[in-house]
């Protein structure tokens, strides 16, 4: 049985479609008693660990650095030193938001590190917990995620191209749009082949192809939805938030061959989640 926590989320929700896993919820592992959730590991004594649960506001985690960094961080350090103890893997989801976005080049897992946000920062504390704690584990970076549920870029897209005839939307960003169920795939496959194979643990990036700016990222769902809207290009200082997102979120992820695995192409995955939400 491969234990999954963040029952309720977007990559939550697929892995729990998958033969073999047991996701739990909040209710039942609440990541800010990151002991509780490393017991719940030891008791459940499961193949591998994936951890889809964290703290995904990256505007309020301004305000909320406490609670953000013990779940993005403390918790997932617990629960892979549960995992160490048991000698099985744990795969932590982590995020682009750890970089700082400077240049234009796809960036590589080994390169240094910079986030401009509090969620960034949180998110990296998980990231070098996790390697601290347990040699058998998987860090696998992704970015703008996607999905039928939950909260995401795509369902404010759908929601705002119905009421406004034209959107002013962040062009200076990029990245590569990623569908939760990608990563969930990806993620399962990943804990499986490492349980097999501890030797090929470490930092991989994975990533919906091709990479594109906020803005054409509009500019696709409204034209694969037939939604009218204009699609204004604006620079990120047009569009004030709390937090500091990097403009280049462009991610290398030529490792995943490890794996077996290639960048999906997001166009078409955003085809599937689409036509999920027109059921
Ligand atoms: N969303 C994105 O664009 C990106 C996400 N990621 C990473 O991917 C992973 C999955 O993200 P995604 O599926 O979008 O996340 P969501 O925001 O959709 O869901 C977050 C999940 O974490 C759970 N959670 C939050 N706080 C706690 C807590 N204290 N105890 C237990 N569970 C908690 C939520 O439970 P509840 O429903 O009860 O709140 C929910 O199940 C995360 O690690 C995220 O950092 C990486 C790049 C981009
Ligand atoms: C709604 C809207 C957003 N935007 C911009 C703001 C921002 O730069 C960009 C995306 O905004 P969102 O708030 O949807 O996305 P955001 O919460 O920043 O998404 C991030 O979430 C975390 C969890 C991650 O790990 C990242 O990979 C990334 O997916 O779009 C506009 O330019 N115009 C608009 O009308």
């Amino acid at each position: 049985m491969i234990l999954v926590f963040g029952k309720t989320g977007q990559v939550g929700r697929e892995l729990s479609k998958l033969a073999g896993v047991v996701c739990l919820g909040r209710d039942e592992a609440d990541l800010s008693d990151p002991e509780g959730c490393a017991r719940i590991i030891r008791d459940r004594a499961p193949l591998g660990v994936i951890n889809a649960a964290a703290y995904t506001n990256v505007d309020k985690a301004e305000d909320e650095r406490e609670i953000a960094q013990a779940i993005n961080g403390t918790a997932a350090g617990a629960m892979a030193v549960a995992c160490r103890d048991l000698n099985i893997p744990f795969v932590q989801i982590s995020t682009d938001y750890i970089f700082d976005g400077a240049g234009d080049s796809p960036r590589s897992p080994e390169e240094t590190t910079g986030p401009l946000n509090i969620y960034g920062v949180t998110k990296l504390a998980g990231e070098e917990a996790v390697r601290a704690a347990n040699p058998i584990h998987a860090i696998l970076r992704t970015s703008w995620v996607f999905s039928e549920h939950g909260s995401n870029f795509v369902k404010s897209m759908l929601r705002l191209g119905r009421e406004r005839d034209s959107l002013n939307i962040v062009a200076d960003q990029v990245g590569g749009p990623t569908a939760a169920q990608d990563i969930a795939a990806a993620c399962f496959d990943i804990v499986q082949q490492l349980a097999q194979d501890p030797s090929k643990s470490g930092t991989y990036h994975f990533a919906g192809a091709p990479d594109v700016s906020w803005a054409d990222f509009a500019r696709e769902i409204f034209h694969q939805t037939g939604i009218t809207c204009v699609v204004q290009d604006i620079p990120s200082t047009a569009y004030p938030t709390p937090a500091k997102r990097p403009k280049n979120s462009r991610m290398n992820c030529y490792d995943l061959s490890a794996f077996s695995l290639e960048r999906p192409d997001w166009r078409a995955s955003l085809t599937k989640t689409l036509n999920k939400l027109d059921q």
